[in-house]
C-alpha cells in the first residue's frame, strides 16, 4: 500500500458501532462540546480577578484529569459503521466533540452544491469585531472539499485561492460553494462566505484532487456517505 494511502485510509476507522448507540454518544459528546465552547467564550471575555482565574483553572485542571481516564491513542479520525453512518467528531469545522469547531452544519442540496449557516463568535476573531481570515478560509476548505467529495470519493485540497473582498463581522454567517468544472482527477469549486442576504466578503475557488493513490470510482460504502438533501 502506498505511505499516503495508509495513512489517508487509516482515517477512515471501520469501527462496528450500531447506529443507535453512534447517536446516544454523538448526543452525549455534543453536549460536553457546546458547554467546552462556552466555557472558551466565557474564557476570552471574563473579567473576574485573577484569584478567581486561578480558581476556575484548578476546577478544569481537574475535568481534564477526570477526561484523560479513557482516551484514544490519537486523533479522532473519521470512522464508519457497516450500516453506512459515519461520524468525524474531531474535525476542524464540523466536529461533534470539538469545541474549537463553531460546529458547523453543512447542508448538501444535491450532489455539487452545498450551504451552511453558522455562528463565529470572540474566539475565531482577527481583526478587531472581524472574523480572522485564516478561519474564514478553514470554514470554506470544509465546505469545499464536502461538496468537491460529495462523501463519494476521496478529495483533497490542492489549490485553495481566496479573494478578501470586505471584512466579515463576528456573528451569523452563511458560506455556499458548488462545483463549478470537472475534468478527470481535477474538481474545480467555487464559494463565498458573508453575512447572510449580503455581497460576499470571501470568494473562493479551489482545485481539489483526487489523489492518483485514491480509488478513482466511488469509493466503497463504509468510509464514503450518502450525499445528503
Ligand atoms: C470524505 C469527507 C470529506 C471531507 C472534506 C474535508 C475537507 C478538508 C479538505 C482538506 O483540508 S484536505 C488537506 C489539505 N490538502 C492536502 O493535504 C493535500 C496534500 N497534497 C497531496 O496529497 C497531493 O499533492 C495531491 C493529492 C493534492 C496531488 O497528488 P497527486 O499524486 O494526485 O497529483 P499528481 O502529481 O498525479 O498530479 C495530477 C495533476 O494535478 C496537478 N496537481 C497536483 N497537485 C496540485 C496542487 N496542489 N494544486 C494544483 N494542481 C495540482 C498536477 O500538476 C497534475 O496536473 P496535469 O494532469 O495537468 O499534469
Amino acid at each position: 500500500m502506498h505511505d499516503n494511502l495508509g495513512m489517508t485510509m487509516g482515517m477512515f476507522i471501520h469501527d462496528e458501532v450500531p447506529t443507535d448507540e453512534v447517536e446516544r454518544r454523538e448526543k452525549a459528546v455534543s453536549a460536553l462540546a457546546d458547554s467546552v465552547r462556552d466555557l472558551v467564550d466565557a474564557t476570552i471575555r471574563t473579567t473576574v480577578a485573577d484569584d478567581e482565574l486561578a480558581a476556575v483553572r484548578a476546577e478544569v485542571d481537574g475535568l481534564v484529569a477526570r477526561l484523560r481516564t479513557a482516551q484514544l491513542p490519537g486523533p479522532a479520525g473519521v470512522r464508519y459503521n457497516s450500516e453506512g453512518r459515519s461520524w468525524n467528531w474531531g474535525n476542524a469545522v464540523v466536529g461533534r466533540g470539538n469545541a474549537v469547531a463553531p460546529p458547523v452544519d453543512i447542508v448538501h442540496d444535491g450532489f455539487g452544491s452545498a450551504y451552511a449557516e453558522m455562528t463565529l463568535g470572540a474566539a475565531y476573531e482577527g481583526p478587531p469585531g472581524m472574523v480572522h481570515g485564516g478561519v474564514s478560509a478553514l470554514m470554506l476548505d470544509q465546505i469545499m472539499g464536502e461538496t468537491a467529495s460529495g462523501f463519494r470519493r476521496l478529495t483533497m485540497t490542492g489549490t485553495l485561492t481566496l479573494r478578501y473582498r470586505r471584512p466579515l463581522p463576528l456573528g451569523p454567517v452563511r458560506m455556499e460553494a458548488r462545483i463549478a468544472h470537472e475534468e478527470g482527477r481535477k474538481i474545480t469549486v467555487e464559494a463565498q462566505i458573508g453575512v447572510r442576504g449580503e455581497d460576499a466578503a470571501v470568494e473562493a475557488t479551489g482545485l481539489f484532487l483526487i489523489p492518483s493513490w485514491a480509488p478513482l470510482a466511488e469509493t466503497e460504502q463504509g468510509w464514503s456517505r450518502s450525499a445528503e438533501g
